[in-house]
């Protein structure tokens, strides 16, 4: 059951249209003496956060709707739309959304009478309900969502069923199809192909994000892209280092204009938020300096699902406690469509780079344990074996430096329906997406509030390769990521950041101690042998044990 969370404070007002909320800001500059020393010094920022609390109807358009991710997440939203529930030979399945931060995660909001209170993350500030979320989009394959769910074999086939009538309907619209940009083999899908030159295929995608918003009657549309890699695009000056020449670009029908980077520019065109869950490099230049001239939000790259996603916990945990991963591989195979268009050259080296700058920041944050800024050695394999389909099998190895000359290695095998893992994360993008575009922000040197930037680091949680304003740090931790969206909300209604420190529970004399839980888990691990034998057969004919605090155990 979802609690709404009111914040009782004088910093906070809730007015009919905002929340707003005055907060410290508090932060360590750090600067060196003469002598090389560390000088920190506190500085306090005073900012008013202010969220408008209408939540719009959102319409999202996904480029590459007929793919594995795009109709496997529009059947997951009309599934729980729909209460679906379905038969599988382990039994009766619900709708869910398992895997979403928004909608199947907590967050701490503070302590009560018996303790930590957790709420769901989706209870902190107002967020659109993915229910509610229209899906459109476009793709190079004709196939209805109906058949392309049946195509990508991830969704149950009992709940296929149920949602044929739901799907059959919903045809992707025509779009971009330049051949040099995806593997070979992607050609025998492309049957649904806007034709014209790159200026026309610009208008007619603006013009299907028109046709959608005036149809759909959304208040609001988020572009996000989840057809295959590309390669990577030629990072040209002339081409695509300014908005300007990429506008320019496009009117002389530059071949080095990606689909990916029209469809982008189309969107910032239309004042829509563009999101690239796919690792080529879109956000060429030119797109963040439209981005920027237009005021339009952009976010990526590479959604951030199963390996690369393990990856920012084990790293950071295993630097962070002083061991020293030397060696780092990841192997996978997987026999989807984004698998076999991963197995072209061209394609694979977007991804491989994706996959790989993620323990970048971590390895650098310390320099006891790399010294002379060599980083470990680090091998990402990814292979097309049709058999398996959507089902990624992942093998992971890490090999490190523990005391003494020890070592100590990590292998790791996960088997997974990527696109079960991917399509939470579009909704977390679209919703954190949507959120964000709605809160404001002033300090004490603004006149009036502004919004973020342009670049909507915030969502880099989700992402493999975080994209992130120029001059700003990139953060691969998946601690410190999900840390960020967390306090940034808690900031957003008043509320100081969690820092797990629990002052409070280390006096030396604990003013207001927690009621001792009762548990029957506890009882249970202290249930008495029985003739020497522990009753395991769940019997709890043993009375419940409270758990005793240290200074009352019993001897
Ligand atoms: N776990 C995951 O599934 C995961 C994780 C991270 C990133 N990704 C990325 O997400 C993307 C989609 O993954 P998927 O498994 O759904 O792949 P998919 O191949 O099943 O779907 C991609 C769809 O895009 C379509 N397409 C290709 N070019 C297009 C264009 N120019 N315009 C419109 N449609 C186009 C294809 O026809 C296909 O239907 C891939 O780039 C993949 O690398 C996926
Ligand atoms: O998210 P992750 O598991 O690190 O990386 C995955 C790759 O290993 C997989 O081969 C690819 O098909 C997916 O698109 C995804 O990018």
């Amino acid at each position: 059951m979802a609690f709404p969370v009111r914040v009782e404070s004088p910093g906070v007002r809730y007015s009919p249209e905002y929340l707003e909320a005055d907060y410290t800001y508090t932060n360590t500059a750090v600067r060196r003496d003469a002598k090389g020393a560390y000088i920190a010094t506190p500085v306090n920022t005073k900012y008013t956060f202010r969220t408008q609390r209408k939540v719009p109807k959102l319409g999202v358009m996904l480029v590459g709707l007929g793919g594995n991710n795009g109709s496997t997440v529009t059947a997951a939203i009309l599934a729980n739309k729909h209460r679906l529930s379905w038969h599988t030979k382990e039994g009766l399945q619900h709708a869910n959304y398992l895997g979403s931060i928004t909608q199947a995660s907590t967050v701490c909001l503070g302590t009560g009478p018996e303790g930590e209170v957790y709420v769901p993350l989706k209870s902190m500030l107002p967020m659109v309900d993915p229910d509610d979320i229209i899906i459109d989009g476009w793709d190079i394959s004709s196939l209805n969502l109906a058949d392309a769910m049946e195509r990508a074999q991830v969704i149950d086939y009992n709940l296929q069923v149920q949602l044929r009538p739901y799907l059959e309907g919903i045809k992707p619209r025509p779009s971009v199809y330049f051949p040099d940009f995806i593997a070979a083999n992607q050609a025998d899908r492309a049957d649904n192909v806007l034709k014209g030159t790159k200026q026309e295929l610009l208008t007619a995608i603006r013009r299907d994000i028109r046709d959608f918003k005036d149809k759909s009657g959304v208040d609001k549309v988020i572009l996000l892209w989840t057809a295959n890699t590309e390669r990577f695009s030629d990072v040209i000056f002339e081409v695509n280092g300014t908005a300007e020449n990429l506008l320019n670009s496009i009117k002389n029908n530059e071949s080095e204009v990606s689909p990916s980077t029209l469809f982008a520019v189309a969107s910032i065109l239309e004042g829509i938020t563009y999101i690239n869950g796919s690792p080529q490099n879109t956000f060429v230049p030119g797109v963040i300096d439209l981005a920027q001239k237009r005021k339009v939000f952009i976010a990526g790259d590479d959604f951030k699902s199963g390996q690369t996603k393990l990856k920012s916990v084990l790293v950071d945990f295993l630097v962070s406690a002083g061991i020293k991963p030397v060696s780092i591989v990841s192997y996978n195979h997987l026999g989807n469509n984004d698998g076999k268009n991963l197995s072209a050259p061209q394609t694979f080296r977007s991804k491989e780079i994706s996959k790989s700058n993620v323990v970048d920041d971590m390895v650098d944050s310390n320099s006891i344990l790399y010294p002379d800024g060599r980083r470990p050695d680090h091998c990402v394999v990814i292979k097309y074996v049709p058999y398996v389909g959507d089902s990624k099998r992942a093998m992971d190895e890490y090999t490190s430096e523990i005391m003494m000359g020890g070592t100590n290695t990590l292998v790791i095998h996960n088997t997974c329906e990527d696109s079960l893992l991917a399509s939470p994360l579009i909704l977390d993008l679209v919703i954190l997406a949507e959120l964000f575009e709605r809160v404001q922000y002033k300090t004490d040197a603004d006149d009036e509030f502004r919004n973020f930037n342009v670049v909507m680091s915030i969502l880099n949680y989700l992402c493999k390769a975080p994209l992130v304003p120029k001059g700003t740090p990139v953060v691969n931790s998946l601690f410190r990521q999900r840390s960020c969206i967390e306090n940034v909300l808690r900031a957003c209604v008043g509320l100081a950041p969690i820092n797990h420190m629990l002052l409070e529970y280390k006096h030396a004399r604990i003013e207001n101690p927690l009621p001792e839980k009762r548990s029957e888990a506890a009882a249970e691990k202290v249930k008495p042998a029985i003739n020497g034998v522990i009753d395991t057969k769940g019997a709890t004919g043993v009375q419940g044990h409270s758990r005793r605090s240290s200074d009352e155990a019993e001897l």
